[in-house]
């Protein structure tokens, strides 16, 4: 974007994300300012108004700046695809998952930084029935730490809430039957946890799996059977940096459809730390979905 043209974007933020009241964005405006961005600054009340906003001004806009965390920028995500608008990120929020998977360091001077800059990376946007998200969609454990993260704790504990949150979670958890279908392939297969990821990181940079990338076209699943507290705490740091692969406790798999039903019961899925909907669900990725300001995708790449 830089030297090119002028350019026109709405800046959308959260004022409920964890920097997304207190961040300093004035010199980082006026940089876009000097590199000729204009920005309309919004201070979001909800995701409702956000998404209307950039509907009521899609001919005139060329990009989207998103400041908040995962909630807020996987919200943006339908209506960005819709409106065929590029998406910037300010990483204000505790995890910062889906900046971690587009390289972004979580500083603010970087990322007015990147914007200035004005490369750009198509990536996918995961899809779960009616639903988009970037990073990952859950059922089981997931649910049950999202559900103990409330704002309050996000804001108190940082990404340290995330840890508290799984301890938490693990006295709440039950095991859910599932029937799948993996790419037309057909499992039947015991869960306490299954987590469905289109981007690379979640929870507060825990890895989906090593070999995935945002903008692969493939979703991630995996999926962990029943064990004691234990094994689960001796599998913890693979999950973490996504070797869970050759593990036998632990179902993997990539596709481009999955389909999951639990049923008579119905189990609840949240996408991104928010909850979306629930079984039984189709999984789907949209490949290069979205335009990102990002620099280039690293392959692989683990960031401290
Ligand atoms: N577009 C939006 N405008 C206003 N509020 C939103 C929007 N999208 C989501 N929210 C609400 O704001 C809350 C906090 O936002 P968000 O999840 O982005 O920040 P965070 O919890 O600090 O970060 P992270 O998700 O990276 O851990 C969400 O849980 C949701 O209730």
């Amino acid at each position: 974007m830089r030297n090119t043209k002028k350019c026109k974007a709405l800046l959308v933020i959260n004022p409920k994300s964890r920097q997304g009241a207190e961040a300093q964005l004035d010199d980082g405006l006026a940089r876009l300012s000097e590199a000729g961005i204009t920005v309309e600054r919004l201070a979001s009340k909800g995701p409702d108004e956000s998404r209307q906003a950039v509907r009521d001004r899609k001919d005139e806009l060329d990009l989207v700046i998103v400041g908040g965390g995962d909630g807020t920028i996987s919200s943006m995500a339908g209506v960005l695809y819709e409106c065929d608008l590029p998406l910037a990120v300010l990483p204000l929020g505790t995890a910062n998952d889906l900046a971690r998977s587009l390289g972004l360091s979580g500083d603010l001077n970087e990322a007015f930084e990147v914007i200035i800059a004005g490369e750009r990376q198509c990536i996918d946007l995961g899809v779960v029935n009616e639903h988009y998200f970037f990073n990952v969609a859950h059922l089981g454990l997931g649910v049950k730490v999202s559900e103990e993260l409330t704002d309050e704790v996000k804001k108190y504990w940082g990404v340290l809430s995330y840890l508290k949150a799984f301890f938490a979670a693990l006295t709440r958890v039950k095991q859910l039957k599932a029937n799948m279908s993996v790419d037309g392939v057909h499992y039947r297969l015991r869960s306490i946890q299954m987590a469905i990821g289109n981007g690379r990181y979640y929870g507060g940079g825990n890895v989906v799996d090593e070999k995935t990338r945002i903008d692969d076209g493939k979703l991630s699943l995996y999926s962990l059977r029943p064990q004691t507290v234990w094994e689960l705490l001796t599998l913890a740091p693979l999950l973490r940096d996504g070797r869970q692969h050759d593990n036998k406790r632990v179902f993997n798999a990539q596709a481009e459809r999955i389909d999951i039903t639990t049923g008579r019961k119905t189990m609840k899925i949240h996408a991104d730390g928010e909850p979306v909907t629930q079984t039984p669900a189709h999984f789907s990725v949209i490949r290069q979905a979205i335009e990102v300001l990002a620099p280039a995708l690293a392959d692989n790449e683990i960031p401290d």
